[in-house]
């Protein structure tokens, strides 16, 4: 009999997340708009509508503005035409990128140009924003804007944007000189988590990602929500990959599978359990299991 998989995912968890330094954040975002030609709105090309942030939306929303689907390396590369066409249709400016492969850096800093041009004649260079929720790629982006002109020798020796693998790591707004000419001034800004998430399954889609910290969650629940998305996207990769002897919809299989694997038997059963939940979130987050887009499309 063939075997059937969770079709919902049970938590009763609600998830929020929301910093005092984001708030601040925004306020100085709010402040400095008067400055600003052109807003980047960077989100996570795997939830191209949950990494929308209603906060971000309200600021600076009559200012040119690019959606930059950002990590389209781990997102289904098939789901792309579709997520184009849903910004089409409702006229936004999108361009998917994976900052960290250099996919279309140079074409995101003509859009500013070119959208800072028409609007602000006068300015001396292009000022942009980046906005969007924690960890999708904003500081990386400035840092791989500032590589491409230092080939123009413009910021060697200059501060780099910080960069880190958990959400957070940007605490207060910065600006850099990305490009000499023409000139363009790029503001990074800190992440901002939305005020309220409105289902569970929305906090652990930006969880799984890891726009929130999995300490907010819990590795275990997380790893659990991971393993439902994998089967209910019928990717079976997990299986060879963890030396698991078929698909399972138990997480404790998979636990124990992994501390099989990475020698972590024997160690007390909790601290094997989030062990292993953190390896797999690892693996998932480098694209070991697959590339996904975990919104419907
Ligand atoms: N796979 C992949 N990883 C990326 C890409 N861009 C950035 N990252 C990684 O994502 C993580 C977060 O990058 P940051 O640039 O610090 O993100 P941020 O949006 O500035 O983060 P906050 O400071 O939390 O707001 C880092 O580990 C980066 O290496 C990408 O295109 N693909």
């Amino acid at each position: 009999m063939a075997k059937t998989f969770r079709s919902v995912f049970k938590t009763t968890s609600v998830i929020n997340w929301f910093p005092g330094h984001m708030n601040m954040a925004k306020n100085s975002m709010k402040a400095q708009l008067g400055n600003i030609d052109v807003i980047i709105e960077v989100r996570d090309a795997r939830i191209p509508f949950t990494s929308a942030n209603p906060l971000l939306d309200g600021i600076g929303n009559h200012k040119p503005r690019l959606v930059v689907l950002n990590k389209s390396d781990l997102a289904n590369s098939n789901m792309k035409a579709r997520v184009e066409a849903r910004f089409d249709h409702e006229n936004i400016d999108s361009m998917f990128t994976s900052v960290i492969k250099g996919k279309h850096i140079q074409k995101i800093l003509q859009w500013c140009t070119a959208a800072g041009k028409s609007q602000f004649q006068s300015t001396a260079g292009t000022v942009v924003m980046i906005v969007g929720i924690p960890n999708v790629g904003k500081s990386s982006m400035i840092n791989a804007f500032r590589s491409l002109s230092s080939s123009l020798k413009v910021s060697k020796g200059k501060k780099k944007a910080v960069v880190g693998a958990t959400p957070g790591v940007t605490v207060r707004t910065d600006m850099f000189k990305v490009n000499e000419s023409p000139a363009i001034y790029v503001m990074d800004t800190p992440g901002v988590m939305l005020p309220n998430i409105p289902t569970p399954e929305v906090g652990l889609k930006l969880a799984l990602t890891g726009a929130i910290k999995d300490d907010i969650v819990g590795v275990e629940l997380l790893a659990d929500y991971m393993l439902f998305i994998l089967n209910r996207m019928n990717s079976k990769t997990y299986v060879k990959a963890l030396g698991l002897p078929e698909a399972t919809d138990d997480i404790e299989e998979v636990f124990e599978a992994v501390a099989r694997q990475s020698g972590g038997v024997g160690k007390p059963e909790e601290i094997q359990r989030i062990l292993a939940a953190s390896y797999l979130l690892k693996e998932f987050r480098r694209g070991a299991f697959g590339t996904f887009t975990l919104d419907p499309v």
